[in-house]
């Protein structure tokens, strides 16, 4: 798809001690496409997450997020961030939706939802209200807006972190397996809002054991391995004839 380059990784590396978990990562991706990142537990995929929104920091590599470069200095032998203000603005353009939900239990949806854009954004709290309403009508829990996270099945807790993060108008959503820890009967919902995003032309970048939403969403699939891109093209390439035999074999497990 062309048009704005919103995320641009190039050669990420990264080791926890002895052990390479990212050898050279590069990726580019563009105004509303869906990827989709796939790979055997333990390929790197969410560690290659928290890389591009800085929860862990890469060893090598360059990352922008919409044509800004994320300035880095060498520190005791360390790559480290070089502008802690320019983190933080990074961070707040970059949605991640977590497995766990991470919603802050003592706060209820609303409050969960309009806590980044008015405290981090300092942004008027009627327009945050205002707008968190919207959001939470078009995932479908309007009605949970007064409830505590505990209160909400795990697919609405999931639903109501998505909003979350949308109020904070990121450039690029990240979703690392945001539909792992839910109980079979309740990932539709969260897909359904996922599709509906993207079809609005949101930029995702999705970590998934979804195959239906890698076949049928996204527009181009990433498939890890050892913490290389072993393969990588749209959809119809892939799970049709393409992708290397240590692809076909993974979604063979997957009944792909
Ligand atoms: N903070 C850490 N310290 C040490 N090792 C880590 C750390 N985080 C991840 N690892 C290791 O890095 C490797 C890649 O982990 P990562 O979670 O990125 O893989 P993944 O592909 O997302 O796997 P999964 O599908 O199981 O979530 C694993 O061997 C993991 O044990």
């Amino acid at each position: 798809m062309a048009g704005t380059t919103r995320l641009s990784v190039r050669n990420i590396r990264k080791s926890f001690g002895t052990h390479e978990v990212l050898r050279g990562i590069s990726l580019e991706a563009r105004d509303g496409d869906v990827i989709s990142l796939l790979g055997a537990s333990g390929s790197g995929k969410s560690t290659f997450l928290r890389c591009i929104n800085l929860l862990e920091i890469a060893d090598h590599g360059e990352i922008s997020v919409d044509g800004e470069l994320i300035q880095m200095v060498e520190r005791g032998g360390r790559n480290v961030p070089a502008n802690r203000r320019q983190v933080d603005r990074i961070r707040s353009e970059l949605g991640m939706v977590f497995q766990s939900f991470n919603l802050w239990s003592h706060m209820t949806i609303l409050e969960n939802i309009i806590e980044g854009p008015v405290h981090v954004l300092k942004r008027p709290r009627a327009e945050c209200i205002a707008e968190a309403e919207a959001l939470l009508e078009k995932v479908g829990i309007a009605e949970k807006r007064h409830a505590y996270p505990a209160h909400l099945s795990g697919g609405q807790q999931q639903r109501a972190a998505i909003a979350r993060s949308l109020a904070m108008k990121p450039k690029v959503m990240l979703f690392d397996e945001p539909t792992s820890a839910l109980d079979p009967e309740l990932v539709g919902e969260v897909l359904r809002v996922m599709r509906a995003l993207a079809e609005e032309g949101m930029t995702m970048l999705v970590v998934t054991h979804e195959m239906s939403f890698a076949r049928n969403v996204s527009n181009r699939v990433i498939f890890m391995k050892s913490g290389e891109i072993d393969s990588d093209g749209s959809p119809e390439e892939l799970f049709g004839q393409g992708g290397s035999p240590s692809f076909r074999q993974f979604i063979g497990n997957f009944g792909g």
